[in-house]
């Protein structure tokens, strides 16, 4: 794994020669993020996304983090999540459950989940609700800075278009600042109908991390991370930006390739 210093306003920007060395730093990382989030507030409240940063957490289930990560303080959440039933193959949940959370000692109670029996905008009321139980009783911590929950970490894939869950460029979703959670029912990646975390509650985090491999990414990194001028600024991860939390970019080779600085890694 590497550093990359191109722009340090975007946060740090880890560089991976595989993804085998990319799911050995995440795994790490999030361990890191686990013991310390336990040992300052006895819980760790995570919320995951869809996609290819389920299979590049897998590192998790094998040690030492089988016996080193104390799971029964873990409480999952969703970033963004598929309206769909919880068994259908489109389910996020049922992503992370195959991969993740069946090979793991969680708390079946600790895992929060969209009710898959409601329509979007109801499932996305009730999630918001859920969480502000959860936060009442600070199992989720409370921004202190912003009207927010403040997860203590967030973990985003990125489409090649520049979405992050499942907030999508040049959608009014990118404008919601009363809601936690919201929805949407025009979402370009299908299923259309889904519910998503908003950027006040993403950027109210304590750790957010960007996850992005493969070479369809790569201009979409460049356009969230480097110093591109205006025109980027409406890309969804580029708008990715905690308050007070960090932010890092887990990349590999081809993500990175378009990034200024990057050719000092490519020899
Ligand atoms: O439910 C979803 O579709 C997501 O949460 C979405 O935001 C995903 O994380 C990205 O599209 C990256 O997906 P890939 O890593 O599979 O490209």
């Amino acid at each position: 794994m590497a550093l990359l210093e191109s722009n340090k306003n975007r946060g740090e920007v880890r560089i991976h020669e595989s993804l085998d060395e990319l799911s050995t730093d995440l795994a790490d990382y999030i361990a890191e993020l686990s013991e310390a989030s336990v040992k300052e507030r006895g819980f760790f409240a995570i919320a995951l996304s869809g996609g290819s940063i389920i299979t590049l957490m897998r590192n998790l289930c094998g040690a030492p983090y089988n016996k080193t990560v104390d799971w029964s303080k873990w409480y999952i959440f969703w970033a963004d999540e598929r309206v769909v039933a919880k068994n259908h193959a489109d389910s996020n949940y049922k992503l992370a459950k195959d991969h993740l959370l069946s090979k793991l000692p969680i708390v079946p109670s600790h895992v929060h989940s969209i009710n898959d029996s409601l329509t979007a905008e109801e499932a996305a009321n009730e999630y918001e609700f859920v969480i502000r139980q959860l936060v009442r009783t600070r199992v989720v911590n409370v921004s202190d800075v912003s009207d927010c929950p403040k997860f203590d970490l967030i973990l985003l894939g990125m489409g090649p278009d520049g979405h992050v869950a499942s907030l999508i460029p040049d959608h009014p979703v990118l404008e919601e600042k009363n809601e936690w959670v919201t929805f949407i029912t025009t979402s370009p990646k299908p299923p259309p109908e889904r519910i998503t975390f908003t950027l006040p509650v993403i950027n109210s985090a304590a750790n957010v991390a960007v996850v992005a491999t493969g070479s369809g990414k790569a201009e979409a990194v460049r356009l969230a991370i480097d110093d591109v001028g205006p025109e980027c600024a409406v890309l969804p991860a580029r708008m990715i930006e905690p308050i007070v939390g960090k932010l890092v970019w887990f990349l590999d080779h081809q993500a990175a390739s378009k990034l200024k600085g990057f050719s000092q890694f490519s020899n």
